[in-house]
């Protein structure tokens, strides 16, 4: 069995040489492009394994040069450069395998074994090439993994769940999936499921015909037909309301919709993309969200990690975000090093979207071009202050106003606020579980004898949806 190893770091080229060999292969090692093709003409080998930056050139651009020698030979490609672009240019020219650096060797090892083992090696370039202008700016490990899920779901309509806080680019990657696949001639339709009110949301997914409700003067087209031969993103889907669920389990079980208030089964073609930062499987103990459902979205979950497990990838960020608002207008700025580390440090609880408004704010408000810690903390502790305020304003504004105008009478101020905070909670979880106690004592986390009792006292019918909705 015989390998040809193209790497130009003699270190990295002498442990993989180990590692192959341990596995049985005959390794021939070169370090440039031009020896590459030489040794291919000359010879067959079985698995080509390649370093991206060589010194005479881009060892994926002249891939196709590999193609002409060994139409049949599986690539696997190793890249420093651990960006979404090249983990899309090595899946575009057909390679068995990307490997970010630092990879792990014995998994180098065994893939280059299933390479060479598998019939399914891949026979050439996808016909189509790959699009510019890639949005995911990070290299972190954790981004690595992000990207080479996304390079796995391009070229099939598998369905993609990506899961992660808010702001950490759900939207971003959903976007990267259809710009970079094979729909990307379709449209793309997003639809944010939080934003839309319940009773709504059916007829905005699959359209209604005219008089199916009170307000429907003319036929309207749903989200689903309007993404035929794109992609449908469906945001926040831990949002939909249970009878929405159902019809889209129904939709995705068959291939079809009916419009609201319609008959006619309309087929449609739409890969779906779903995402939420809630999670889901609470929800679905609590049965506020189908299990059924779940598994058929959740065919390919897509996990963002938080911007403050990823600290590495700031800087790149930051600066990316600072070249957008010079873009936009904005001053011209650059960011120093003390000040990317201590942008590095933060916690950054609304994720990259907060990364992104404090550096517009600073490329606003920044004097000087070059960008230094100093003219960095007053800004954040600003921000940090801010923050304090409105959680301040938020609970305890809303306690001190409720106070000055109910003036509970002393020695009952404890037992009437608190049923004053009780008694929406109550009816929020109510509503979320459709008026099941026992799951909306499981969503409260509270006992559900607690939940009838306190009920009872506050005089709560939880029947009564009515009153409820
Ligand atoms: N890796 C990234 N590289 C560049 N920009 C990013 C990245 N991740 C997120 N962003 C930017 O951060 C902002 C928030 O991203 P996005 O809207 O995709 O987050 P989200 O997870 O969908 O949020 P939510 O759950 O609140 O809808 C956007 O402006 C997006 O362009």
């Amino acid at each position: 069995m015989t390998v040809l190893l193209v790497e130009d770091d003699p270190s990295i080229s002498i442990v993989i040489t180990a590692a192959l060999e341990a596995e049985g292969f005959a390794v021939t090692r070169c370090d440039s492009i031009a020896d590459r093709d030489r040794l291919l003409a000359n010879q067959p080998f079985e698995a080509l394994v390649t370093d991206v930056m060589l010194t005479d050139g881009d060892g994926i651009e002249t891939i196709g040069r590999v193609r002409q020698l060994a139409p049949d030979m599986p690539v696997i490609i190793l890249s420093a450069q651990n960006t979404l672009d090249t983990a899309v240019r090595a899946s575009d020219t057909g390679a068995f395998e990307y490997f970010p650096k630092p990879f792990d060797i014995d998994e180098l090892a065994r893939t280059v074994r299933q390479a060479v083992g598998s019939s399914a090696a891949r026979t050439g370039p996808d016909e189509e090439a790959p699009v510019a202008g890639l949005p995911l700016v990070g290299r972190s490990a954790a981004m690595q993994a992000v990207y080479r899920m996304i390079t796995r779901v391009l070229r099939n309509d598998l369905t993609v769940l990506v899961l992660g806080e808010s702001g950490t680019g759900k939207e971003l990657v959903a976007e990267a999936i259809h710009q970079l696949g094979h729909r990307r001639a379709g449209p793309f339709i997003a639809v944010n499921t939080a934003a839309i009110p319940a009773e709504l949301i059916e007829s905005e997914l699959f359209g209604h015909e005219k008089g199916a409700f009170t307000g429907a003067v003319a036929r309207s087209i749903g989200k689903f037909e309007q993404a035929n031969g794109g992609t449908l993103f469906l945001d926040e889907i831990g949002d939909m309301p249970m009878q929405a669920q159902t019809r889209l389990l129904r939709a995705l079980q068959s291939g079809t919709i009916h419009r609201v208030g319609g008959r006619e089964e309309i087929k449609v073609d739409a890969r779906i993309i779903a995402a939420t930062n809630r999670d889901l499987e609470p929800m679905i103990a609590a049965g506020t969200f189908r299990e059924d459902l779940f598994y058929r979205l959740n065919v390919v979950p897509i996990t963002l990690p938080p911007l403050r497990e990823r600290a590495d990838d700031v800087p790149a960020l930051a600066r990316h975000f600072l070249q957008l608002a010079m873009s936009e207008g904005l001053p011209r700025h650059q960011l120093a090093a003390d000040a990317a580390e201590l942008l590095s440090r933060q916690p950054w609880r609304g994720n990259v979207r907060e990364l992104r408004n404090f550096i517009y704010r600073l490329a606003l408000l920044a004097r000087e071009e070059l960008i230094d810690a100093e003219s960095v903390a007053p800004l954040l502790a600003q921000t940090a202050r801010n923050e304090g305020e409105a959680i301040g304003s938020g609970l305890d504004g809303a306690v001190t106003d409720w106070l000055a105008t109910h003036r509970p009478s002393a020695g009952n101020v404890y037992d009437a606020a608190l049923a004053a905070f009780e008694r929406p909670l109550f009816l929020h979880a109510l509503r979320e579980t459709a008026g099941n106690q026992l799951r909306a004592a499981q969503l409260l986390g509270i006992n559900r004898n607690t939940l009838r009792k306190r009920l009872h006292e506050l005089d709560i019918d939880p029947a009564d949806l009515h009153r409820l909705s």
